[in-house]
């Protein structure tokens, strides 16, 4: 247990005025997202198992406390400790956090369900769709896990700047109050704020699709675009979430915000994301092997891509930025071709959804 005063004012307490962070959390996946969770997490006082698959990265972590591939560059907490034996990395543990890219989420669940505990909650932090289902991460949990508690963590948060300390914020989302609100105690710092959100639909979407527009983005500054398409790519872009979004059951005001133009600007705008970076290479003419090979990190949006286009095609919603980005990954377009075909469409409105009464007066 950590005293109030040590972690700040302002800190939710969980019984009579002390903190408790005496309880184990296991964190499954030890990519850039994973680390830099478990890190923040040990160094809030909790006891992390970080699990990971890999010998070699396994023997490294021990030796150096540093995550050298995914995360270089930071000391991790002293306390951290590291697991190759998933059993016994989720012995104890009241949250299981998943940091493995979303289409190895149920790959992971099925090797290890019979070490979980109906009671231990599922925090996932994947943001993408599930190819061929056309699932959410929480779909798939459901599937695997039956009515395991489950909360998504989402928002703009980059890796490399969570690991620094630097101020972030982001939203848990759970069909279940208490399950946000115990989440949001456990991961909340000074300099990492959690809001909640009873959205989990709207949170899950805004995270998986933004990462199809960061993707464009990254190609329109391949291509030596200015400010003006950016802009124009970002706006449009959380248009066409939302309008899916809606369609599937997503609050819309979700998309207002951390899980939606919240995450879309940290996306569109950092060089710290992969799906942007990704973008940038395939804007300057790299070929998509190329490119991952380059990365050397998850890139969700590629095949989140996909899952949104075929979801705006089941759904009957229009998405023509999503439409020209598959064309571009599964349909061979040129990156040029598609910006012709986005720009040169029919005349439209603005908010086309406005209500009919409105158009009338107009
Ligand atoms: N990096 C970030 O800043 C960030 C922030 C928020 C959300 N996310 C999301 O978190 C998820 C994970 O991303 P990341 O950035 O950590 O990816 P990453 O590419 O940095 O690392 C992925 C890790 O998962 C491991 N992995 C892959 N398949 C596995 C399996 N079957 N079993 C065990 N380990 C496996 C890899 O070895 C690697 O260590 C993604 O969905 C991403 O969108 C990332
Ligand atoms: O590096 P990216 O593009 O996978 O983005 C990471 C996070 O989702 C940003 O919030």
């Amino acid at each position: 247990m950590v005293q109030k005063e040590r972690l700040g004012k302002k800190q939710e307490l969980d019984k009579g005025g002390i903190i408790m962070t005496n309880y184990t959390i296991a964190v499954l996946g030890a990519g850039s997202w994973g680390t830099a969770l478990a890190h923040l997490l040990a160094n809030k006082g909790y006891q992390v198992n970080l699990w990971m698959r890999s010998n070699i990265q396994y023997n490294t972590m021990v030796e150096t406390k540093e995550n050298k591939k995914y995360l270089p560059g930071i000391q991790l907490s002293a306390s951290l400790s590291y697991h190759l034996d998933i059993e016994k990395a989720l012995s104890g543990a009241k949250i299981i956090l998943v940091a493995v890219p979303t289409q190895q989420v149920r790959g992971l669940l099925k090797s290890c369900k019979q070490f979980i505990n109906k009671d231990q909650v599922i925090v996932n932090v994947a943001k993408g769709l599930e190819q061929g289902t056309h699932y959410r991460i929480s779909e798939v949990v459901k599937e695997e896990l039956n009515d395991q508690p489950y909360a998504i963590l989402s928002g703009p948060s980059h890796a490399e700047e969570v690991a620094k300390n630097m101020p972030t914020t982001v939203v848990v989302a759970s069909k279940e109050r208490g399950i946000a609100e115990f989440v949001q105690n456990t991961f909340m710092t000074d300099d990492f704020r959690v809001y909640t959100n009873p959205d989990v639909v709207g949170v899950e979407l805004g995270g998986a699709l933004k990462n199809v527009i960061a993707f464009g983005a990254g190609i329109v500054d391949g291509l030596g675009f200015g400010d003006n398409a950016k802009a124009a790519l970002m706006t449009r872009g959380i248009r066409e979430i939302a309008r899916l979004g809606s369609s599937m059951g997503a609050n819309v005001y979700t998309f207002a915000g951390l899980s939606g133009i919240g995450d879309l600007i940290v996306t569109c705008t950092s060089m710290h994301s992969r799906n942007r970076r990704a973008g940038i290479l395939i804007g300057q003419g790299k070929s998509l092997n190329e490119t991952l090979e380059e990365i050397g990190m998850v890139v969700e949006g590629i095949t989140t891509t996909k899952v949104a286009y075929e979801l705006s095609v089941k759904n009957n919603i229009d998405m023509p930025i999503t439409e020209q980005i598959n064309n571009v990954l599964y349909g061979d377009f040129n990156v040029k071709e598609a910006v012709i075909n986005l720009m040169t469409r029919n005349k439209k409105q603005e908010i086309e959804e406005v209500i009919a009464e409105e158009l009338i007066a107009w």
